[in-house]
């Protein structure tokens, strides 16, 4: 697959991808993700999540374990991301890890970064609901003097330095820069607001963030939106998020020790 017509423009390796899997195959999906039973489930303040691929240990490494059959399987999402060409530099040459998250509308994540146990790529299915995804910068380090300034405690630029429109269906892959050196996050809003729909606010304007891949949108109502301004409202969400944990433990050796 060529991934040259999926570029966002002024990133140096964004790559957003509408309709990766059909509706037919979303359906499949939202059926077999929601019909998992409750323990699978890990609960967290804002969101729950499943791990698929494995856990990992506190030094990074992966004690693997085989994926739910409908990712290995139809609609082979692994095969489908690895032949997207995203992972052909990776360790394993495709993902071998998969967190699904799940965004009730109104839940989003802190901005973060995914950390150094994974190759720098990451992919991420869209499924459910769109929403509205920003990356950050760190603050540059005003006082170089300063030797406070640990990894955990840098500053935190608020304004994202780029915002992306996540339809449902759609693949964005990000690499470098941008997965290695700088935070991501989802705001915990029920609706997004797009340029002219700004609601007033007395005395102060509310910051819209202009998104990145508006000409790469394919659903009519996110295309409205963004081009014309208006307000797309939040519903459930799942992200599937592959990467490629690059230390795997060899299954015979752990057997033997
Ligand atoms: O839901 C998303 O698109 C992002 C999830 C994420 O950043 C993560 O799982 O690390
Ligand atoms: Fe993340």
């Amino acid at each position: 697959m060529d991934l040259a017509p999926f570029h966002v423009d002024n990133t140096d390796n964004i790559f957003y991808v509408p309709d990766f899997v059909t509706r037919r195959e979303e359906e499949l999906l939202l059926r077999k993700i929601t019909e998992s039973p409750l323990p699978k489930w890990k609960h967290l303040a804002n969101r729950r999540l499943q791990i698929w691929g494995g856990d990992m240990t506190a030094n990074r490494l992966l004690i693997p374990q085989p994926m739910p059959s409908f990712i290995d399987e139809y609609p082979n999402l692994i095969s489908r991301i690895r032949d997207t060409g995203a992972f052909d530099s990776s360790p394993h040459g495709a993902p071998n890890h998969v967190i699904l998250n799940e965004y009730l509308a109104g839940q989003g994540i802190m901005p973060h970064e995914d950390g150094p146990a994974y190759y720098p790529t990451v992919a991420t299915l869209s499924l459910g609901s769109h929403t509205l995804f920003h990356y950050y910068r760190y603050k540059p380090d005003i006082d170089p003097e300063n030797t406070d300034g640990c990894e955990t405690g840098r500053a935190i630029d608020t304004q994202p330095i780029l915002s992306v429109l996540l339809e449902p269906r759609s693949l964005i892959i990000t690499q470098s820069s941008l997965y290695d050196s700088h935070l991501h996050g989802i705001d915990s809003i029920t609706e997004d607001f797009f340029a002219a729909a700004i609601p007033p606010v007395s005395g102060e304007t509310a910051y819209v963030p202009p998104v990145s891949n508006a000409y790469l949108l394919t659903g009519a109502a996110e295309r409205d939106a963004v081009m014309r301004g208006g307000v797309l409202q939040r519903g459930t969400r799942y992200s599937l998020t592959f990467r490629d944990v690059a230390r795997v433990a060899n299954g015979a050796r752990l057997l033997r020790s």
